[in-house]
């Protein structure tokens, strides 16, 4: 098929889906000799909008993985925010060195059910969310080296294909798919985090960046440690404060994280969807 357009769309907290996604578009875009376009829908604004897609276009679609799914918060946008028009799509998802689950198979029906044509899936490794040491400084160059072979192959397939395909690309996961992952204490009881909000320490200036980076504008203008909001842990302001001055503190969020960094050590690889 003539691919005439690329986009990078993503939402990315932390910056790591924003990472591979971009770097696999551009990799698919030197194959192709196309420039990819950014839809960011990470903030409030841009998730105000619609976005069309017709035949002839190819989407790179990332979302990070939370509780081994599409954030929960973040679907019915996913679901209703994008119009694929017969464009073809590659589903990718992000996680944090546990498990994506059936993360990427819900990306990939729910990008079907928008009316793309999915060709390819991948799952990659950043940085979890909760942590600087889970996955630490991930997607690195090892992930980097996979995500351009992957986009070397993916154009090629999307470039050669004399049709949209007619079955969704294959990927792993359940479908129908399973319930969200839920984090358990040592006695198997469930750790619910849901309503756990950042702390602000002195060290806070009152900048206003974390209110601007902020992907549910939860966070109060005028007095940035007062957080109203919903707060999906999704660890922006934390890891972009350039004081260090949010945080966690809540027992149950410090247990989950400890119990992550000790379970999910060992190095995951990414994996990639061609079939
Ligand atoms: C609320 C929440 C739930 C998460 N659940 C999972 C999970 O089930 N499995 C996993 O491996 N990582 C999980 N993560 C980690 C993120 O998927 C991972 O850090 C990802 O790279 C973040 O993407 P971003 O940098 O684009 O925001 C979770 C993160 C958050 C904030």
């Amino acid at each position: 098929m003539k691919i005439k357009k690329l986009y990078a769309v993503y939402f990315s907290a932390t910056g790591t889906t924003e990472k591979i996604v971009r770097r696999i578009a551009d990799g698919a875009g030197a194959v192709l000799g196309l420039a990819a376009e950014t839809v960011d829908f990470t903030l409030p604004a841009a998730r105000k909008e619609h976005y069309s897609f017709e035949e002839g276009d190819l989407v790179i679609f990332g979302v990070p993985v939370y509780a081994g799914r599409v954030p929960n918060l973040l679907l019915p946008f996913v679901q209703s925010g994008f119009s694929g028009g017969g464009a073809l799509a590659v589903p990718v998802v992000l996680y944090g060195n546990r498990n994506y689950d059936d993360g990427l198979i819900e990306l990939r029906n729910t990008l079907e059910a928008d009316g793309f044509h999915t060709v390819a899936g991948a799952a990659f490794i950043g940085e979890h969310s909760f942590s600087y040491t889970l996955a630490a400084h991930r997607p690195d160059e090892q992930d980097l080296a996979v995500a351009d072979r992957f986009a070397r192959q993916l154009a090629e397939k999307a470039a050669a294909l004399p049709a949209a395909p007619s079955e969704p690309a294959h990927v792993n996961g359940c479908d129908p798919i399973r319930p969200y992952y839920t984090p358990r204490d040592r006695k198997g009881n469930p750790v619910n985090i849901l309503k756990v909000k950042p702390k602000t320490s002195d060290a806070c200036v009152k900048c206003g960046l974390c209110v601007k980076k902020c992907p549910m504008g939860a966070i109060d203008p005028a007095d940035p440690s007062n957080v109203p909001g919903i707060c999906i842990k999704c660890g922006a302001c934390v890891k972009k404060c350039p004081k260090g001055a949010k945080y966690y503190d809540d027992e149950k969020y410090l247990y989950h994280q400890h119990e992550l960094e000790e379970g999910f050590a060992r190095r995951a690889e990414p994996e990639t969807f061609l079939g």
